[in-house]
């Protein structure tokens, strides 16, 4: 049963970051629909930037090219928490930015700071004057560090690998965990913008939480945020 405030509050960011699968896409976007706020999944866009690299044949591996390339796709990315899209050059991706091989070369992609630049470039305009909750790995450490409301969410390893399985329909868990693990020890050792705990943000371990209970936390901490003023 769900208790926190449904006033739309104004200009505001709410940053999310976190480890893989650890419950960032279904909270920001359960947290921005109550509010009325707009969503924003720059996952999505590194995903779309990894793909466009992949289309266009670009060695992932070589970080020149992957450099070179980086300012060549148009990413779209739509805000409405309950219908995110993500367009490369004018084509859908939402699904084909979540297969095996997107995945599988995301994080060396993302670590290339010519990447990152781009994407910040981006992600900002997009915030623009605010209203919106953002999720990713940088949000309160680099994209956002002004962000009103700050959180880190984390969950046990078996339990990021066992929900990611029940969504993907029944895939190996053990697989599933070590590919999470594999893309977290990338994402938090890069050089540029590495994830991290950003300052002043509240740690949740969803582990033994269900995702009503972990919105809810995030709809109290907005709330106390607005009382701050
Ligand atoms: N508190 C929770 N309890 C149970 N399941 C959850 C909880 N939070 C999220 N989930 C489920 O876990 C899976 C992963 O969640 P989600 O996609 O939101 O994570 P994420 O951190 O955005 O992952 P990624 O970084 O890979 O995009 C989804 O199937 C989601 O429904
Ligand atoms: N702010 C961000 C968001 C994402 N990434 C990279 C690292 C992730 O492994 C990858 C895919 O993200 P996901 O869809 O799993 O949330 O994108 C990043 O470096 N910075």
């Amino acid at each position: 049963m769900t208790t926190a405030p449904q006033t739309r509050p104004t200009g505001l960011v709410i940053a999310l970051d976190g480890p893989s699968g650890s419950g960032k896409s279904s909270t920001s976007r359960g947290v921005a629909t109550r509010l009325g706020l707009r969503y924003l999944d720059t996952g999505a866009m590194f995903r779309a930037m990894t793909w466009a690299m992949l289309e266009a044949g670009v060695d992932v591996h070589d970080a020149q090219a992957v450099a070179a390339y980086a300012p060549t796709p148009r990413i779209e990315s739509g805000t409405n928490p309950t219908a995110p899209t993500i367009h490369v050059d004018g084509h859908d991706v939402g699904e084909a930015i979540r297969g095996e091989a997107v995945t599988g070369a995301v994080s060396p992609v993302s670590a290339v700071p010519e990447v990152r630049a781009r994407l910040l470039e981006l992600q900002r305009t997009i915030i623009g004057d605010g209203d919106i909750v953002v999720e990713g790995r940088d949000i309160g450490s680099v994209v956002a560090p002004q962000a009103r409301v700050k959180l880190y969410l984390t969950a046990d390893p078996g339990a990021r690998a066992a929900r990611r399985a029940l969504e993907e329909g029944g895939s190996d868990v053990a697989a599933t965990e070590a590919s999470l693990l594999a893309r977290d020890a990338i994402d938090s050792t890069r050089r540029t913008a590495p994830l991290t705990m950003p300052e002043g943000a509240v740690h949740i371990d969803t582990t033994d939480f269900t995702l009503d209970e972990v919105i809810d936390q995030v709809l109290r901490l907005v709330q106390q945020a607005q009382g701050r003023g």
